[in-house]
Formats: structure tokens, sequence, C-alpha cells
């Protein structure tokens, strides 16, 4: 079968890519998804966010190799398998990044990714509850809603405690800077999850001249012999079939599988290649390459006043909340459990914020067995966790055999440069100072873990050492960048050297931004779809 584009990857990016390029009906679309269908109840509220954490079925369910900065870990990557992949499975918190993340974008060799040149991106694709301003747009299909107003009272306790630290008040993370303490913006519509599955695709797949395919595990794209991506080989139910593009192959499938499908095609380091018999179709050693990703740690107290843990864990306070979200849309289940938060500059010398933190008016473990399930600590509490903004440590993914069914080799080798391990002790300060405050003091009864006996650096470290894991922004893998010897795609998302072929998700991030990445990956599908159908028009 042939269509005008092949888009791989029905995710955040996919979803925005393959409905933009079939708007004017001009060009015939395919999407592939190696997922099913979202139209699971849990996928639209989002509490439903605990169901899919563990889920194979919808799930990919990584795990990155063992670790040896993190006492020999093998950190959890859940990714989404589903239509609207990462989206479809997160925890929708919406932050766009601060500016000069962009702006380093296009020092790095990217004309035309600074924020001046990204923000109406972000206006596009938003329509913000606060309505038409500078910052934010009114008319995109992605609902953002301020969670503010809405929040537990020990969350505005959390604030309070960072106006008596000092720390600026921030109203709007999206707005004029990302400094500061605030109530997060998240990607809901009345209560429900407004993700690109739901709000992009839907509707577009309405048109004619856009299909999908799900349930097909692509495997490896076709490339004629004068080098062009003319199509791509997926495994659906069984069955192997091909799907030939007439014009481009744009691949989708988010930070881990973008590069594994690069690899297994031929495309990139011919050593890493060869170890696995796959012939090299074009020599790209920074394919894999550059993985970045947010590592973070929690601090937990036990609280004297109630918070959401007894709630959560008792049937009555569930279908309480239950209630209030079928007939109000309101209420814990219609939010995300990263209420408040901030970004802050972890150090009186730091240029600029370096670290984010997230407040949950709720305590939860998360069980390293998938069949334990996550469950609120048995006494009322609360957590605070943080990460660093911008992590200078880079990792790795390769394929683990040139078979498409094994998963790939992740090596985060997270906490590998000095400047890592300096923030990690900044943010446990600031964990400790904030909790510390007036403000705090009616509500925290004691600090449960790392707990009082962490009293020195060493012992903070190890502590985040051990139990630090992924807040599940992974990134950079095929950065953009003018250096084909260092990046994968150029400021046009178009791979380096191979003529038919581009890439539009998290993998092409030069360097990660500071928050939470969902929001900057479906910018870039909505201008990379854009350069695209201008590119389309000038051929
Ligand atoms: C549990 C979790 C919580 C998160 N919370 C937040 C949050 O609160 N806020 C935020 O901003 N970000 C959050 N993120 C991160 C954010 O959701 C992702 O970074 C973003 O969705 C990535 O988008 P993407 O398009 O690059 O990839 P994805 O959305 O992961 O899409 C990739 C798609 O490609 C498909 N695919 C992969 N391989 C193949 C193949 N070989 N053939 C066919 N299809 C394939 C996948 O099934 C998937 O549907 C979270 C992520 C997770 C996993």
């Amino acid at each position: 079968m042939i269509f005008d584009f092949i888009v791989v990857g029905a995710g955040s990016a996919g979803c925005i890519v393959a409905s933009r390029l079939s708007d004017s009906g001009r060009h015939s679309v395919l999407l592939i998804e190696a997922g099913g269908e979202d139209k699971s109840f849990w996928f639209k509220i989002p509490v439903g966010y605990a169901k899919s954490y563990y889920n194979p079925k919808v799930n990919w369910m990584y795990r990155m190799e063992p670790d040896p900065a993190l006492g020999g870990r093998r950190i959890y990557a859940p990714r989404g398998k589903v239509q609207g992949g990462s989206g479809s499975i997160n925890a929708m918190v919406f932050v766009r990044g601060a500016a000069e993340d962009f702006d380093n974008w296009r020092a790095a060799g990217n004309p035309g990714w600074g924020f001046d040149d990204v923000l109406p991106y972000f206006r596009k694709l938003e329509t913000h509850a606060r309505g038409e301003s500078p910052w934010h747009g009114d008319k995109g299909p992605i609902h953002v809603t301020p969670m503010r107003g809405a929040t537990h009272p020990v969350s505005d306790a959390f604030l309070a405690a960072c106006d008596e630290l000092g720390l600026p008040l921030n109203e709007d993370f999206n707005g004029a800077t990302i400094e500061g303490a605030g109530v997060y913006d998240v990607n809901t519509r009345r209560g429900q999850r407004s993700h690109s599955s739901a709000e992009y695709l839907r509707p577009a797949l309405k048109r004619q001249n856009l299909s999908i395919e799900r349930g097909a595990h692509a495997r490896r794209l076709i490339i004629e012999a004068d080098g062009r991506v003319s199509g791509i080989e997926v495994m659906q139910h069984g069955r192997l079939r091909s799907f030939t593009a007439r014009r481009e192959v744009i691949l989708a499938a988010g930070a881990v599988d973008t590069p594994k499908l690069m690899q297994l095609s031929g495309l990139g380091d011919g050593s890493t290649l060869f170890a696995q018999g796959i012939e090299t179709r074009k020599q790209l050693p920074a394919v894999g390459r550059n993985l970045q990703d947010h590592l973070c740690a929690s601090f937990y107290y036990r609280s004297k006043l109630p918070t959401l843990n007894g709630d959560f864990a008792s049937l009555i306070g569930q279908a309480r909340f239950g209630l209030t979200w079928l007939l109000r849309r309101r209420g814990p289940f219609a939010m995300s459990v990263n209420q408040a938060g901030g970004f802050f500059r972890g150090a009186p010398e730091e240029v600029r914020p370096n670290i984010q933190v997230y407040f949950n008016p709720l305590s939860y473990r998360i069980p390293d067995n998938p069949g334990a399930g996550l469950t609120p600590e048995p006494y009322p509490g609360f957590l605070i966790a943080f990460n660093a903004c911008r992590p200078t440590s880079k990792g790795t993914i390769t394929i683990a055999s040139p078979d498409a069914a094994d998963a790939p080799l992740i090596r985060p080798n997270y906490l590998s440069t000095d400047r890592d391990v300096e923030e990690v002790l900044q943010g446990s300060r600031l964990m400790r100072r904030i909790a510390d405050t007036n403000a705090l003091e009616a509500w925290v009864a004691e600090e449960v873990s790392p707990s009082g006996a962490a009293d020195t650096d060493a012992k903070l470290l190890d502590y985040f050492r051990l139990n630090s894991g992924s807040i599940y922004h992974l990134c950079g893998t095929c950065a953009m960048g003018s250096d084909p010897r260092e990046t994968v795609v150029d400021s046009r998302l178009r791979v380096h050297g191979v003529p038919g072929l581009r890439i539009v998700d998290a993998s092409v991030f030069p360097n990660i931004t500071a928050g939470n990445i969902n929001a900057p990956t479906m910018m870039v599908a909505e201008k990379g779809a854009a350069m695209i159908l201008e590119d389309a028009q000038s051929a």
C-alpha cells in the first residue's frame, strides 16, 4: 500500500504529526502504532495513571541496565504502548521549559528553535483556561487547566513555606518566567485527560486521507540502493507487511524506540551495528547517544493532620472521589498527584533555577514488583520530590540483538558527573529547608525517609543513590544539530544524509528542558509538521 507520508508511532508527537499532515486533505497519511486503541475509561480519568503504570498491555515496561551510580539498580522506564503513547499514561503535568532551554537549542546549531521561534507553536497547540495572552493560546486542541484553587491545604502550606524562605511565588510556570513556587497546570479538559490522541488524532481519523494501523510493530525501514527511505516493514498480528511512502517516513516512536528502529535499519554507529550482524547503510554515530532524563527522589513526611492518604486507602474515600469526578469532573481523581512545586536555585551562586520540586499531598512508594500496585503509605503523609532541571550525565540506547522483538539496552549513566552529584546535595538541602519552616510545622510530624539519621552529605547522597528513579523524561537520543558526527537530524528534522526520513519526537531534543517534557515534545511535533508541509509545498 502506498501513502504520501508514513508516521511511525502514535504517541504524543506522532498523533499531532499525522493529524497536521492530513489537515489539508491533499496528502495521504498512514499512522503505524504497535499498541492498541486508548478506548478504556482509565485513559480518560487522570487517576487512571496508576492503572497503566505496570500494565504490559499498554506499556513497554522497559528496565534500564544496572546503573553503578545507583547501587547497581535497574531503573524502571515505563513507555506508552497504546494510541497516544506515553501521553496516554503520563501524569499530565504541563510545563513548557525555560526560555533559555530553547535558546540553547538554537545556539547548538539549530536556527529557528530559540524561545521566540517556538513560542507560537506552544500557543498554537493549547487552549489555556486563562484565555489568550502573549504567553497563551485559546484556540489549540490541547486544553490546559491550572490546578490552582483546587489544591489540598497541605499543598497551600507548601507555598507558604516557600514564601517564608524568600523563594519567589509564581502564578504561571508557562508565563514570563519558570522560576518560583506555584501550582502546576495539567493538560485536562473538564477533568479528563486532554492529550494528542483525543484532541488531534481522534477527530482527524474521520478524514478519508488518514489511516491508522494498530497492533503494527515496525521492524525496520525499507532503504533503496541509493540510500533513500521508501517505506517500512511491520509485524502485525503475526503477519509481515510493508508500506510504501511516496514522500517521507517520519519516525515518532519515542526516545527509546526511534533510535532502536534506526539501528535495526542499519542507520547508526557502524561498530555497534556490526556487532549485531547488521549492515551499515549510513554511518550515523550519534544514533542512541546523548540520552538524557530527570532523576528524581522523594522525601517522605508523616503528617499531623489528614492528607489524601486516608481517602486514597479507603473504599469510602475512593467512592467519594469517584462520585465527585463523575458528577462534577473535579476533585483528586481529576488532578495530577503532583499538585504544587516549582523551579528553584539550589544555591545562591546558581544563575538560573536548576532544581525542580514536586509537592504531593499524598505519600506512596512505587513498588519494584509490578504485581504489587501503587498504594499510599499507611499513615497521613505527604512527599516532596526533586530533580535537577538539566542533568549533564548522558546515556545511550543500543539494540541488544538484530531481533526487533527484543528490548534495547538503555544505559542511563545517571550521576556520572560531579555537577549532577552537587545538584543532588543542593536539592536534598532544599527539601529539608522547606520542611523545617513555620508554615509546615503544623503538618510535619516527622521525616520518615531519608529520616534525621541522614545527617551528612554522604548519607544524603547514599539515600538518593538507593532511592531515586526516572521521572520518565527520556530524550535526546537522535539529537538535532548541524554536525552528523554529533547529531542525527538537522534543524528541519531531516536525518543527516538519509533522504526521505525525518524524526519528530522527544529524541530530537538537543538538550533536556527544565520541567516535564510532554509539552515541548508536542511543540516539536507542531513545528515539525509545519516544516514537512512547507517542504512538500516547495518540492
Ligand atoms: C509514566 C509516565 C509519566 C509521565 N508524566 C509526565 C508528565 O506529567 N508531564 C510531562 O510533561 N511528561 C510526562 N511524561 C513524559 C511524556 O509523556 C513523554 O516524554 C512524551 O509522551 C514522549 O512523547 P513521544 O511522542 O516522544 O513518545 P511516545 O508518546 O512514547 O510515543 C511513541 C509511540 O510509538 C509507539 N512505538 C514505539 N515503537 C514502535 C514500533 N517499533 N512500531 C510502531 N509503534 C511504535 C509507541 O507504542 C508509542 O505509542 C511521562 C511519561 C511516562 C511514561
